[in-house]
């Protein structure tokens, strides 16, 4: 079987340094580091890039939600289009050499973003989650009925921990986006080798 992916999504809560040395440590067991800090300021999530690059963080790992410009300017991988961000199709067309994520929450906005070309889609949330305190979970039959309406690969994401992640696998997810349970765990290196050990069986 074909190893899953493995994505993490910065908290916005820890103080970028912290969050280097922990990225330092982590990324060689994950294939996507996204960079959502929703109340920074460009330069701010700009001088983040240059904290991890510091650490030898690969660029081609990095994504940065929302700002398309931060992700041109630092030369990382790609941009993780939100509700709010400009549509897939216009940075498809003006940004070719950016890989584009789009966050999705139904079959309908997971088609769309296919259509407009977006390289891959994270759903969810799936689980429950304090990161999404109060909000009703998708489930994991809707994440089954997005999996089969697009072809491009679909991420779960939310409340994902190393157990269930082996039901959304079988639920049609191409990988896992994690926040709390590896920045918020008390050992990061311990809990991702155990997110991968279950995406790689
Ligand atoms: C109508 C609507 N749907 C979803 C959101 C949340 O934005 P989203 O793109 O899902 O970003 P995340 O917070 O989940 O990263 C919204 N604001 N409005
Ligand atoms: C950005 C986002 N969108 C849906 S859940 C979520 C955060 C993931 O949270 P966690 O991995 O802590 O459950
Ligand atoms: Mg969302």
């Amino acid at each position: 079987m074909k190893t899953k992916k493995l994505h993490i999504i910065s908290t916005g809560k820890q103080k970028p340094e912290q969050l280097a040395e922990i990225i330092g440590v982590i990324h060689p067991y994950i294939d996507f580091i996204h960079l959502r800090e929703k109340t920074k300021r460009a330069k701010e999530v700009y001088e983040m890039v240059e904290l991890l690059a510091d650490k030898k963080v690969p660029l081609s790992k990095i994504m940065i939600n929302d700002r398309v410009d931060v992700a041109c300017a630092s030369n990382v991988k790609g941009v993780q289009l939100a509700y709010h961000s400009l549509p897939v199709e216009i940075v498809k067309r003006e940004f070719m050499d950016l890989t584009v994520g789009c966050s999705v929450h139904s079959i309908e906005e997971a088609q769309i973003a296919e259509q407009q070309g977006a390289d891959y889609v994270i759903f969810g949330h799936v689980y429950s989650t304090q990161s999404k305190p109060g909000l009703i979970p998708k489930g994991i039959e809707q994440l089954w009925s997005v999996s089969e309406s697009v072809s491009i690969p679909v991420i779960a994401i939310g409340g994902i921990t190393p157990t269930n992640s082996r039901e959304v696998i079988e639920a049609g997810a191409q990988g896992v986006a994690v926040m709390s349970g590896i920045l918020e765990a008390e050992d990061p290196l311990e809990a991702v080798k155990q997110y991968r050990s279950y995406l790689s069986e």
